[in-house]
């Protein structure tokens, strides 16, 4: 055995938002050591009062064998990494980054690249689920990297997800993979907002809307999962319409590089971008539907306190 293998295995996950966090706290409820990196000192002291330690910046995350990012888009990811107070420059060599949040596959297999040239394995492994199995330990994890990788990744993987699908030997397969999910989740959310404002402008319950398409040929995983929050009025983020603007993006781009249209996806990344420029970006995607309400004048179910005038 390696001195290495007999320390115990120290984990970093830069990012305790909405994914970041549960995940984080899934992997200290298997009994890992886990260190959680936030520029929010609320989220840090959060992840402290759930049993973790807690550092300010990825440079202090230098003690850890194994790094998740899981912060919101391709910028931050960079700065995370290779930024000022960056990750990179202070981990040991053949430590590993899993690189969760969702980027373009294009920046993903760029990452590999310029992490093996600093000595550190990269598993490409975007998340599925939503928060509620981030929580639970119950992601998809849609990975790619070497066979060392998900060797070093094993333990890890175990503690977060129900599922992992390994798609490959290079970064960038986990992310194309994702990439295609996105496009489905964003029309899906999308789809589910435009049903429900043309049941409600036609005087269905929104109640009896949801109960009879959770039982019929037109439901999907995100008709189920969003419209509840239509229905309660809370568009507490759990997933944010921002995130459907950057992800529809990145389909659009990629769908370009390779002379490849996605006129379905473009209908729905402008109905994200509208309301993102109404100003629901930080809302839950739910809050899409918001477009559909100022554009006709329907009536959406209100949250319990904002109809007593709270
Ligand atoms: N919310 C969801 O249901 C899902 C999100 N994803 C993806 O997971 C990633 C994370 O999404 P969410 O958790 O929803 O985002 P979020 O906005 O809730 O959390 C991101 C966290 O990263 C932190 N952060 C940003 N820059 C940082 C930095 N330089 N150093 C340290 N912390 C930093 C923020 O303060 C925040 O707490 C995104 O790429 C998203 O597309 C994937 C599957 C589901
Ligand atoms: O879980 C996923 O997959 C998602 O991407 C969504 O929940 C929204 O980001």
């Amino acid at each position: 055995m390696s001195k290495r293998s007999e320390q115990t295995l120290q984990v970093g996950v830069v990012g305790l938002g909405a994914m970041g966090m549960g995940t984080a706290t899934a992997l200290l409820q298997k009994g890992l050591s886990v260190t959680g990196c936030d520029i929010s000192a609320n989220a840090r002291d959060t992840f402290v009062a759930a049993g973790g330690s807690s550092v300010a910046t990825p440079a202090e995350l230098a003690h850890c064998h194994i790094v998740l990012v899981v912060v919101v888009n391709g910028a931050q990811v960079e700065q995370v990494l290779f930024g000022k107070q960056g990750v990179v420059s202070h981990l040991a060599s053949g430590s590993l980054i899993m690189q969760c949040a969702t980027v373009a596959p294009s920046q993903a297999k760029q990452l590999g690249e310029r992490l093996g040239a600093e000595g550190l394995m990269m598993l490409d492994a975007p998340i599925s689920g939503g928060a509620a199995k981030a929580k639970s330990g119950e992601l998809s994890v849609m990975a790619s990297g070497t066979p060392e990788a998900f060797s070093c990744a094993q333990t890890v993987l175990d503690a977060m997800a129900a599922n992992v699908y390994r798609l490959g030997d290079e970064p960038g397969i986990g992310s194309s993979m994702k990439l295609v999910n996105q496009l489905l989740a964003g029309v899906h959310i999308a789809t589910a907002a435009e049903a429900m404002a043309l049941g409600i402008r036609m005087g269905l319950d929104p109640e009896v809307i949801y109960k009879v398409i959770t039982h019929s040929a037109g439901n999907s995983w995100m008709f189920e999962n969003r419209v509840p929050h239509i229905l309660s009025g809370d568009y507490t983020p759990l997933s944010a319409v921002d995130i459907f603007v950057k992800d529809l993006n990145i389909v659009h781009q990629t769908g370009r590089e390779l002379a490849l249209a996605t006129p379905v996806a473009a209908s729905a990344l402008q109905q994200f971008t509208a309301a993102s420029g109404a100003g629901f970006g930080r809302e839950d995607d739910s809050a899409v539907i918001k477009v559909y309400q100022r554009l006709s004048g329907i009536t959406l179910p209100e949250a319990a306190n904002d109809a007593l005038g709270g």
